[in-house]
């Protein structure tokens, strides 16, 4: 069995290369983190790798056909996607949100199935919405409609995930409930990231862009060095390997290490060095 692959794909617009030649194997049920600076280039290339973009260099498969040969509809029901700021009509509720991941297997003028019922329901649960599910789209706060539009994806029961920095709203327990969740599925998981420590720990493989292009691929001990960090990020770091995942600790830039001698406020409210 085999899932996305791309070969040398890129996305261009004008003069801007915004994906340059990527090549990445998707193996049938890990979970690949995509890191890189601002503007680096991994929300184009989940959206080629969702189909959503059409390559301008290059090509996207899903079990070895081009995406534009398997079509839209057959690449809906195999692939869900939660891109980053998620939208949707204002007034739905949240179960009916959920339940808008069950089109690309509904026949157009039928009532859901028992099946997309519970592929609803299990989607709620499974994210921790059931209480909500009657609530309205528009009252939810930012995490929640961040975990709705996972339930979205998941009700989807989709073989392949991507998903664009899905822990941004969420506050710590939810982050690293949402990612267990995301590890757990037996699905093939293609996730953006920005926090370096989550995608150590929660990620088989990491893809490491940099203006469009893959610097770095490998597992999270191999991809995670002080080096690869300040390369691409500029940012110093130290990390530590103990068993299991690195863990990846800040280091201040060394220009705030320099700080201003200190003064002591004086009873005045003048300073005094
Ligand atoms: N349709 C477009 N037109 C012009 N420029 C674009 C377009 N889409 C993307 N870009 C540019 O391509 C670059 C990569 O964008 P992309 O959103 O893929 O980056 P990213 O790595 O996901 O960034 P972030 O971490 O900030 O979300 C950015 O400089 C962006 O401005």
């Amino acid at each position: 069995m085999t899932s996305l692959h791309t070969d040398r794909v890129g996305w261009r617009i004008g003069d801007k290369v915004v994906v340059d030649g990527v090549t990445l194997t998707l193996r049938p049920g890990e979970t690949v983190g995509l890191l890189g600076p601002n503007g680096s280039g991994k929300s184009t290339l989940l959206r080629l790798l969702a189909g959503v973009l059409t390559p301008t260099a290059g090509v996207v498969t899903l079990d070895g056909r081009p995406l534009a040969e398997v079509g839209r509809r057959a690449t809906a029901r195999r692939i869900a996607s939660v891109e980053q700021h998620a939208e949707t009509q204002t007034e739905l509720t949240v179960r009916e949100v959920v339940a808008l991941g069950r089109i690309p297997h509904r026949r157009a003028w039928t009532p859901p199935t028992t099946a997309d019922l519970e592929a609803v329901t299990e989607a709620l649960r499974r994210t921790g919405l059931t209480d909500r599910s009657g609530q309205s789209w528009h009252t939810l706060s930012g995490g929640e409609r961040q975990r709705t539009q996972i339930a979205r994806a998941l009700a989807q029961e989709p073989r392949e995930l991507l998903l664009d920095e899905p822990t941004n709203h969420l506050d710590i327990q939810h982050q690293l409930d949402l990612l267990e969740l995301v590890a757990s599925l037996p699905v093939t998981t293609v996730i953006a990231l920005h926090d370096l420590n989550l995608a150590a720990m929660y990620c088989d493989r990491l893809l490491v862009l940099r203006d469009g292009r893959a610097v770095m691929e490998g597992t999270p001990a191999e991809v995670l060095t002080p080096d690869l960090v300040e390369r691409v990020y500029g940012v110093r770091t130290e990390v530590t390997h103990g068993p299991g995942h690195p863990v990846i600790r800040f280091l201040r830039p060394a220009a705030r290490d320099a700080s201003p001698p200190k003064r002591s406020v004086t009873s005045d409210g003048s300073t005094a060095p």
